[in-house]
This record gives C-alpha cells, structure tokens and sequence, in this order.
C-alpha cells in the first residue's frame, strides 16, 4: 500500500455510517487515504500525535467529520497548515445544525472549509480532495472530468414518463 494522501478523522465510530462517503469517493478515483476514529474532546492528545505522524508521511488535506458540539475540524486547523475540510454530521436533537455551525463558524486566521451536513457533504469533502490533489496530477484531473462527463450524460438522457 501507498502512502496516504488524504487522512479521514471522525469523532466517534457512529459516524463511519456519512464519513464512509468521503472514503468511498477518494476509493473511485483510486486515492490512497488513512480513516481514523480520534476525538478532539475525547483523546486531544492522541489527535495531535496522529497530525502530526500524518503530516510528516505526507498527507496532502485532511478531512474531519464529527457532529454536535463538532469542534474535531477546528482543532485539526489549529495543529496544520493543510487544508481541512470539514463535514457536518447530523446529531440526535438539532439534526446537524449544531454540528454545521460549530465548523463553519470558524475565527479569522484559522480556516476550515465547511461541507454540506450528511452523506452529500461527506461525499463532496471527498470530491473536493480529490480536486485539490488533481491539481498536480493529470491522470487524475482527467479521471475527474470524465466522472463529470458521466454525470451529465446521465442528465441528458433522463425522459420523464409522458402523461
Ligand atoms: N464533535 C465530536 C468530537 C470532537 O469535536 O472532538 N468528538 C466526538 N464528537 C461527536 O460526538 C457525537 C456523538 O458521539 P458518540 O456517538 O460516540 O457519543 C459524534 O457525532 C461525534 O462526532
């Protein structure tokens, strides 16, 4: 196995369920990545060691999904000057909206690039990664616009049932 290019933290287990979507995209477009169970609230310590240990293996990005009181992304930018992007996950009582604004809500200097909360934002976390890795890569930005391509193929041969 490669070097991970892109590591996938997430603040519990329970969240494996959306986070699988950002593995599953980096997975498509054959892009090597770590996925790791590491709270910031729950073991900071052992999550400034991972950054690290990732950063110095060469990790391009990092994508953190957690949800509730989800400061897990902010965290991670506050240790790296990667890019981190951040996936909402929907919580039990506010559905995701605690979880979105606890990412995107982010102070001046410290950027985390917020997604959409749920399945789609983790799936686009990954898309996004694999854009930002495309940029030095061909093979790959010829991957991605060929997954575009299909997609808008789709689009053009939809028909709606006749009345
Ligand atoms: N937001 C965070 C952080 C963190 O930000 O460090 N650590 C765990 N969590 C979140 O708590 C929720 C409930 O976690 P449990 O289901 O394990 O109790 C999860 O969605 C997790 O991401």
């Amino acid at each position: 196995m490669n070097k991970p290019l892109v590591s996938i933290i997430m603040g519990s287990a329970n969240d494996w369920d959306v986070m699988q979507q950002s593995a599953q995209a980096l997975k498509d477009f054959g892009v090597e990545y770590d996925a790791r169970v590491i709270s910031a609230h729950r073991a900071p310590d052992l999550l400034f060691s991972y950054i690290k240990e990732m950063s110095d293996s060469g990790v391009q990005c990092f994508i953190a999904g957690a949800g509730a009181a989800a400061h897990l992304a902010g965290v991670i930018a506050s240790k790296t000057t990667l890019p981190v992007l951040g996936v909402p996950i929907p919580s039990k009582y506010l559905k995701g909206m605690d979880s979105l604004l606890s990412i995107v809500q982010m102070p001046k200097g410290i950027p985390v690039a917020t997604f959409a909360i749920g399945e789609a934002g983790a799936a686009n976390a990954g898309l996004f990664a694999v854009s930002m890795l495309a940029l030095n890569d061909v093979v790959l930005a010829d991957k991605l616009k060929a997954y575009r391509q299909k997609q808008a193929d789709q689009i053009a041969s939809t028909t709606l049932p006749t009345l």
